[in-house]
């Protein structure tokens, strides 16, 4: 099944008389277990693409449909309760909270849905994320590429079918930044997780599975 379609999904923006095109025309489908890179300068639309993904943002014209569902026709309500759920988001900052240790952090997204923690699961994760040592670390006292391997933790806590990651490496150095990268696959391989990344590193981009190329809000290729 596709887990997310857009169809002529354009994004507007009136700046004075003009019209600024974040998105135009924009049609993609994302396969479901595959791990997609989104490469692109900056400016020509990564992030809003990837906040259209994660009905964060609603397009100006067009549909975009996850797991089969029309975004543009549910509520926001719902569309909430979906980015609980079925979505996961890693940022370039980890937007770690600070005044949580490491597993109350992986806990917050639960916690939100008034749902008890699969502690089994989440400690599983850890140890797999080298982590279990460090549940009652603040993110203060973590150095960054832990700090995002939480913030990947926190996004497989709620099983989501999709993770959604804008320039996870960013603020990594090239071994880290790595090691960052083969924990997004390990989810994807190993837990069957739909992963869309935005990247701007070529090398990077290339353990995809596939590479989508915006330039000036279009799909090159
Ligand atoms: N709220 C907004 N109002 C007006 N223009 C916006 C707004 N958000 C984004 N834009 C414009 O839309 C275009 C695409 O922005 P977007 O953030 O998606 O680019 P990007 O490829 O993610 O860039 P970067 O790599 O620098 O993060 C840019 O020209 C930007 O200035």
């Amino acid at each position: 099944m596709d887990c997310m379609k857009m169809t002529g999904v354009s994004k507007a923006y009136q700046n004075g008389s003009e019209k600024l095109y974040a998105l135009r025309d924009v049609n993609l489908v994302i396969e479901e277990g595959t791990f997609t890179a989104v490469m692109g300068r900056s400016g020509s639309g990564k992030t809003t693409l990837l906040n259209m993904m994660g009905a964060l943002d609603q397009p100006t014209q067009g549909q975009v449909l996850f797991l089969g569902k029309d975004l543009g026709a549910m509520q926001e309500k719902e569309l909430a309760a979906l980015r609980r759920r079925e979505i996961g988001f890693v940022f370039q900052k980890y937007q770690l909270l600070e005044e949580y240790d490491l597993w109350d952090n992986i806990c917050v997204p639960i916690y939100l849905d008034h749902r008890e923690p699969d502690r089994a699961y989440l400690e599983k994760i850890l140890q797999v994320f080298g982590l279990s040592e460090r549940k009652h670390a603040f993110p203060s006292q973590l150095s960054g590429g832990q700090q995002q391997r939480v913030a990947i933790a926190r996004a497989l806590a709620i099983r989501p079918v999709l993770i959604l990651a804008d320039e996870p490496t960013g603020n990594l150095d090239y071994k880290t930044g790595q090691e960052v990268l083969g924990l997004l696959r390990l989810s994807q391989r190993e837990l069957g997780r739909t992963v869309v990344m935005v990247t701007h590193d070529r090398e990077s981009a290339a353990l995809c599975d596939r590479v989508v190329t915006i330039e000036d809000g279009r799909i090159v290729c």
